[in-house]
C-alpha cells in the first residue's frame, strides 16, 4: 500500500475542458460567505444551507413538481440526522410549535395553517379539513384528482432510492405500497410517512410471491453495492431472477406497468465508450460482480420475456452511479467512502491506480428520470445517468476538497466533542489549535484524529472493476426529455450537509 497524493488531474477551475475524462467536473470557486464562530453552528443546522442551484447556476425551487426545500426537509430534518426545518433543532416551546407547523399535513386527513411565504404553502394549498388520526407531523402532500392517484408499489422502497422515489411518489399525491426486507434499506428513511392514509409499509422479501392490486410496480429490490451484493451472491441472483418474475407475474395479473430499475453494470467492462443502449455489453459471467451483472441482465430478458409473451406494459432503466442523501454510511461505495473519511480526517482509499472513471448523478434527478421514464410510453431500455465523467482519483480529490471548504466556510461541524453541564453541544472549530482539539477529542473519548487532512491512499484493486463508464443519454433527451438539473457542486454540498448530520450525531451517543 503506497501513500501519496494522486496526480492532479482536475483542471484549474476556469479553464475550458482539454481532455476526453476530466471535461466536465468543474466546482465553482469557493464562495465569500463570512465564516461562523463555531458556537454558531448546530448540528444538521439548515440556517447555513446556501441555494441549490442547477447546472446554469440559476437557484433552483422544484424537482419535479416538489419544492426543493420540502425533499431536503424528508432527510436534513429527520430525528436521525437532528436537523429541523426550517432552520435549527428546536429549544424553546415557541420554536417547537413552527416545527409543528411545518410538518402538519395538508392532506385531507391533517388540518394545519397555511403559511403564506414559503414554497410548500403554494403546493399544498387546501383549506382547512377534518383530523382522523391523532398523528400531526406528516409532510404536505398534493390532493390529486381519483383519476390522476396511481397506485403504487415500490419494492426496495425504503433504500437509498427507493426511499426518495417513494417520496417524490407521496408528495404528488399517489397511494404508495412499499415493500423492502431491510436487508440493504432502511425504515428510518420512509418513517416520516408511517401512519399517513397514502402510505403502506410491507416487510417481505420479493424472492416470495406477493399479491396487492396496483396501477405501476416500480421494481428496485435488491442491494446494489457491490459490497453488499457480493456480501451473499446466491441471494443476489435470486432476487433479481426470482424477485423480477414475481413482480413480472405480479404485473401481469393485475395488468400493471413495470419499471425495472437496471444498471450500468450490465455493459460490464465496456469496450464501447460512452455506452449506447444499443451495446450488448461484455461482462464476465463467473466473477465476483456476476452475481449483479448476469442477475440485471437476466431480470433485462425477464422483461422483456414478459412483454413479449404476456404484453405485460415494461419500462427498464439503466442506471449509472447514483449519489445523495441516505446512502448508507458504511455500504462501501465511491462518495459515501470518501466523504466520511474526509468527514473523519480518515484517509481516503483509491482501489487501483484511480485511473477508472465513473459519471455521477445526483439522486433527486434520477428520480426525476424514472418517473418520466414510467409516464412515457417507450419501452425500450433508457440510460439515466450524467456525463459528468472524472476519475475515481479526481473524485476523491474533489470531495475532500470540498469537505475542507465547507468546514472552511463554518457550514458544517468539524467535531461534536461533548456535552457541556447544560447539555449543549461542544462543538470544535476554526480558531482551535490543533492541540487544543486533539485534547477535547480525548476528553470526548473519541479516538479518532477528526480534525487531520485526510491523505489519498492507494491500496489494492478490487476484481473486475470496470475501468470507465459513461452513459450515451441522447435516448433520454429525446424520449423521455430528460437531462440532469443538480451542479456537482450542489449535489455533492448537499449529500456531505447530510453525512456530516450523521456523523455529529453518531458522535454525540
Ligand atoms: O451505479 C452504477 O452504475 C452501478 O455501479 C456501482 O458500482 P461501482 O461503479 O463499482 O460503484 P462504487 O463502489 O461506488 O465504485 C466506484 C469506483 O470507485 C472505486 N472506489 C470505491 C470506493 C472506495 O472507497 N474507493 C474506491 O477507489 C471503485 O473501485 C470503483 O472504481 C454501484 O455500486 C452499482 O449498484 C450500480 O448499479
Amino acid at each position: 500500500m503506497s501513500s501519496r497524493d494522486p496526480p492532479p488531474l482536475l483542471p484549474p477551475l476556469d479553464e475550458s475542458p482539454t481532455d476526453e475524462v476530466s471535461h466536465l467536473v468543474h466546482l465553482a470557486p469557493p464562495s465569500r460567505r463570512p465564516k461562523k464562530k463555531p458556537s454558531e453552528l448546530s448540528l444538521a443546522s439548515n440556517s447555513s444551507r446556501s441555494l441549490t442551484l442547477d447546472r446554469d447556476g440559476n437557484p433552483m425551487t422544484k424537482v419535479g413538481e416538489v419544492p426543493i426545500d420540502l425533499l431536503q426537509s424528508l432527510y436534513l430534518s429527520n430525528p436521525t440526522t437532528g436537523g429541523t426545518p426550517p432552520s435549527s433543532r428546536p429549544t424553546t416551546p415557541a420554536q417547537h410549535e413552527q416545527v409543528l407547523q411545518h410538518h402538519q399535513s395538508h392532506s385531507l386527513a391533517h388540518a394545519r395553517s397555511r403559511s403564506a411565504d414559503s414554497a410548500v404553502s403554494e403546493f399544498a394549498a387546501w383549506p382547512r379539513s377534518v383530523v382522523h388520526s391523532s398523528r400531526q407531523t406528516f409532510p404536505p402532500v398534493k390532493r390529486l384528482a381519483v383519476k390522476d392517484r396511481k397506485r403504487i408499489l415500490v419494492t426496495g422502497g425504503a433504500g437509498f432510492v427507493g426511499s426518495h422515489l417513494v417520496d417524490r411518489l407521496m408528495c404528488l399525491g399517489h397511494d404508495v405500497v412499499v415493500l423492502d426486507n431491510f436487508f440493504s434499506g432502511s425504515k428510518l428513511s420512509i418513517s416520516h410517512w408511517g401512519g399517513h392514509p397514502n402510505f403502506e409499509l410491507v416487510r417481505a422479501d420479493v424472492v416470495e410471491t406477493f399479491m396487492v392490486e396496483v396501477d405501476q410496480i416500480y421494481h428496485l429490490a435488491c442491494p446494489a453495492s457491490p459490497k453488499a451484493y457480493q456480501h451473499n451472491a446466491v441471494k443476489t441472483l435470486k432476487t433479481n431472477f426470482m424477485g423480477t418474475m414475481n413482480m413480472l407475474g405480479l404485473a401481469k395479473r393485475v395488468k400493471a406497468r413495470f419499471l425495472l430499475s437496471s444498471t450500468s453494470e450490465i455493459y460490464g467492462s465496456p469496450e464501447e465508450h460512452p455506452q449506447k443502449e444499443t451495446y450488448w455489453g461484455n461482462v464476465n459471467c463467473v466473477g465476483p460482480r456476476a452475481c449483479y451483472d448476469e442477475g440485471k441482465r437476466v431480470a433485462e430478458a425477464l422483461t422483456y420475456g414478459y412483454h413479449r409473451q404476456d404484453n405485460v406494459d415494461v419500462r427498464v432503466a439503466r442506471i449509472f452511479n447514483c449519489y445523495g442523501p441516505r446512502m448508507n454510511s458504511s455500504d462501501g461505495r465511491l462518495v459515501s467512502n470518501f466523504i466520511v473519511a474526509a468527514l473523519r480526517g480518515e484517509d481516503l482509499q483509491i482501489y487501483g491506480d484511480g485511473t477508472a472513471t465513473r459519471s455521477l448523478m445526483f439522486v433527486h434527478d434520477l428520480v426525476t428520470g424514472l418517473i418520466k421514464l414510467m409516464s412515457s410510453s417507450y419501452t425500450d431500455p433508457v440510460n439515466i445517468g450524467t456525463e459528468d465523467e472524472a476519475t475515481v482519483a479526481e473524485w476523491a480529490t474533489l470531495i475532500r476538497d470540498k469537505v475542507e471548504e465547507m468546514r472552511d466556510r463554518g457550514e458544517i461541524a468539524l467535531c461534536v466533542a461533548s456535552d457541556d453541564e447544560d447539555g449543549e453541544e461542544e462543538v470544535l472549530g476554526e480558531g482551535e489549535g490543533e492541540e487544543e482539539q486533539e485534547d477535547k477529542l480525548v476528553l470526548a473519548g473519541l479516538e479518532r484524529p477528526r480534525g487531520r487532512r485526510s491523505e489519498i491512499v492507494y491500496v489494492d484493486a478490487v476484481v473486475d472493476d470496470p475501468p470507465r463508464r459513461r452513459p450515451d443519454t441522447t435516448r433520454a433527451k429525446e424520449v423521455l426529455g430528460w437531462k440532469p438539473t443538480y451542479s456537482i457542486e450542489a449535489g455533492i454540498e448537499e449529500t456531505i450537509r447530510y453525512f456530516s448530520a450523521i456523523e455529529s450525531e453518531s458522535a454525540s451517543y
